[in-house]
């Protein structure tokens, strides 16, 4: 979750809209905060080949797709700062650190490399990482049909979050995802409006600059 001016949106580890979790968020959070939500938006251009790539119905070069998943991120950048500069908190499923995350798992691509495109988005509040082991997240609905989805690559992901949850200039907070649905809503809840609070008065940062 990544916040500004009483705005509020997710790394959690949170991409930009996805149809499977905006619901549930804007159930969760959308009353409570007036929240905007989008993960990964998969509807515009960019967000169908990027689909397409996930379902493994088109192949892309590694390069491509990370720019790709940058570029569906800054087309949405004059709506995210539309709807923070109205004081509406925004909520971002899986923002830059998925993308640097998944992407230098591959090997090959520096950290450095992975976090250029992103220079200069909407800088997060607040991000929250939510835990959970690669076999406890395997046993959850949905897991094994899209590309990524293997415990072996999953952990190589967890390993490249931790190398950028050590960048203390961004307001990283771990939370325990293994909990029931309804405890872990009243922690990030909790953890959210004190973020919130803290930031209503400062000004918009630019991310990695
Ligand atoms: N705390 C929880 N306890 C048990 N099951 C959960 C919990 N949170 C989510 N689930 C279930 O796990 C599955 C995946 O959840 P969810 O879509 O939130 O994960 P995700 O990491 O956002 O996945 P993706 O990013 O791939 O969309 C869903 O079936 C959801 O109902
Ligand atoms: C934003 C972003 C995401 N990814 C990966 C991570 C996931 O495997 C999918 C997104 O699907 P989800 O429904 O949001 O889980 O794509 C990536 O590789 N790069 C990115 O920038």
């Amino acid at each position: 979750v990544e916040m500004r001016d009483g705005s509020l949106s997710s790394d959690i580890n949170v991409g930009l809209p996805c149809p499977r979790t905006s619901k549930r968020w804007i159930e969760q959070f959308g009353a409570a905060f007036a929240s905007s939500v989008f993960p990964a938006d998969r509807t515009t251009e960019i967000g169908q080949l990027i689909s397409s790539y996930l379902g493994r119905e088109k192949n892309l070069e590694d390069h491509t797709i990370h720019l790709l998943f940058s570029a569906n991120r800054w087309e949405h950048v004059p709506m995210m700062k539309e709807k923070l500069h109205q004081g509406i908190t925004v909520v971002v499923d899986r923002y830059a650190f998925s993308g640097v995350a998944f992407t230098s798992a591959k090997g090959n691509f520096g950290l450095e490399w992975c976090k250029q495109p992103d220079v200069g988005l909407p800088k997060p509040d607040l991000i929250l990482f939510l835990q959970l082991s690669p076999e406890e997240a395997a046993e959850r609905g949905d897991f094994g049909h899209e590309r990524y989805e293997t415990s072996s690559f999953q952990e190589k992901v967890l390993q490249s979050f931790y190398c950028l949850m050590e960048d203390k200039t961004l307001n990283w907070k771990t939370v325990n995802a293994s909990k029931s649905i309804e405890d872990l809503h009243r922690e990030i809840k909790s953890i959210a409006e004190k973020t919130m609070q803290e930031v209503q008065n400062k000004p918009l940062e630019e991310l990695w600059k």
